[in-house]
């Protein structure tokens, strides 16, 4: 390992994230050395942590190496692995464009949910953003136990029903009258039955701003709160479509909606078909180099 391990810092409507670019997964990043990565006071810290390897050089992506030459191992704050991370894809595209692997316009995106379609556009173009937005083709949401509220969430005494949906990862979608009422929401809300999540989940509280216009907050599995969740939001915009009796797949015509997270808002949109498309922004804020010998103190030593 070298002296020196280069690292960007990005965020996506305010969820941030450590880049550390590796395209031959040469670097140990074991879950202690991605949460003293992801530490916000001893570390350089972020919400998730985005390692950027080829998708050739990676076990869990190899299959899908002729599809996309990139792979999104993507690491929660607390060094727990989750299959997919909507604001974090954008920011991998962000790092892949500003770095020159790629341009403007359309890329695949491998991730442990698949392979995304993303589209970078044009600086100052589309929504006005300087940098330009970045849409992804984020797939279908899925109803384990039907489109239904099948779960409950609670904060104290107060509990409300919610809905099961799996974004490539899991969530469940409250809807509440006001977003205080979620509270402190470092600790995980407790989701019941728990059973329905065996891997644990995000939870996303939900209130109603407009016409297909929402706003949300998040705790996020393996993170606490977050200032925004891409997948959350992509199951937040179906689930109040569902409420609202908007479903793509009867009416013929896709259903677009806009929801407001604490760092930003995301434009979602679900066709007739099911797929989802989210957009929003995607910044990089830093760049420089880990001490090489202090992340090797992280680095959980190999067992016999
Ligand atoms: N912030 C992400 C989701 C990251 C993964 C999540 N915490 C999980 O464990 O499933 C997003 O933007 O989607």
């Amino acid at each position: 390992m070298s002296s020196r391990i280069a690292f960007l810092k990005g965020h996506g409507t305010q969820n941030d994230f450590v880049i550390v670019p590796d395209p031959e997964n040469a670097i140990d990043l074991s879950p202690a050395a991605v949460a003293a990565l992801c530490d916000r006071r001893a570390g350089i810290g972020g919400d998730g942590l985005l390692h950027v390897v080829r998708s050739a050089a990676h076990p869990e992506a190899r299959e899908m190496a002729a599809q996309a030459e990139w792979f999104m191992d993507y690491r929660n704050g607390d060094g727990s692995i989750a299959e997919m991370c909507g604001n974090g894809v954008r920011v991998f595209a962000r790092y892949l464009q500003r770095s020159g692997h790629v341009g403007e316009g359309d890329l695949a995106v491998a991730t442990r949910a698949g392979v995304k379609r993303v589209h970078i556009a044009k600086a100052g173009s589309d929504s006005g953003s300087a940098a330009g937005d970045i849409t992804v083709g984020m797939g279908k949401a899925v109803f384990p136990d039907g489109p239904a509220e099948s779960v409950s969430v609670s904060v104290g005494a107060h509990s409300w029903p919610a809905r099961n949906v799996n974004m490539g990862n899991p969530h469940a979608v409250a809807f509440v009258d006001d977003l205080d009422q979620a509270g402190n929401l470092w600790a995980p809300p407790p989701v019941a039955p728990a059973s329905a999540y065996p891997d644990g989940v995000n939870v996303e509280f939900v209130v109603e701003r407009g016409p297909r216009h929402v706003a949300m907050r998040v705790h996020e599995r393996g993170a606490g709160e977050t200032r925004s969740c891409g997948t959350g939001a992509c199951a937040v915009a179906v689930a109040a479509a569902r409420r609202d009796g908007a479903d793509p797949a009867v009416m013929g015509t896709p259903a677009t909606y806009v929801v407001d997270v604490p760092g930003g808002r995301l434009v979602i949109m679900e066709r007739p078909d099911g797929e989802i498309e989210m957009t929003g922004p995607a910044v990089i804020v830093a760049e420089g180099e880990i001490d090489a010998a202090w992340l090797h103190e992280h680095v959980e030593p190999a067992r016999p």
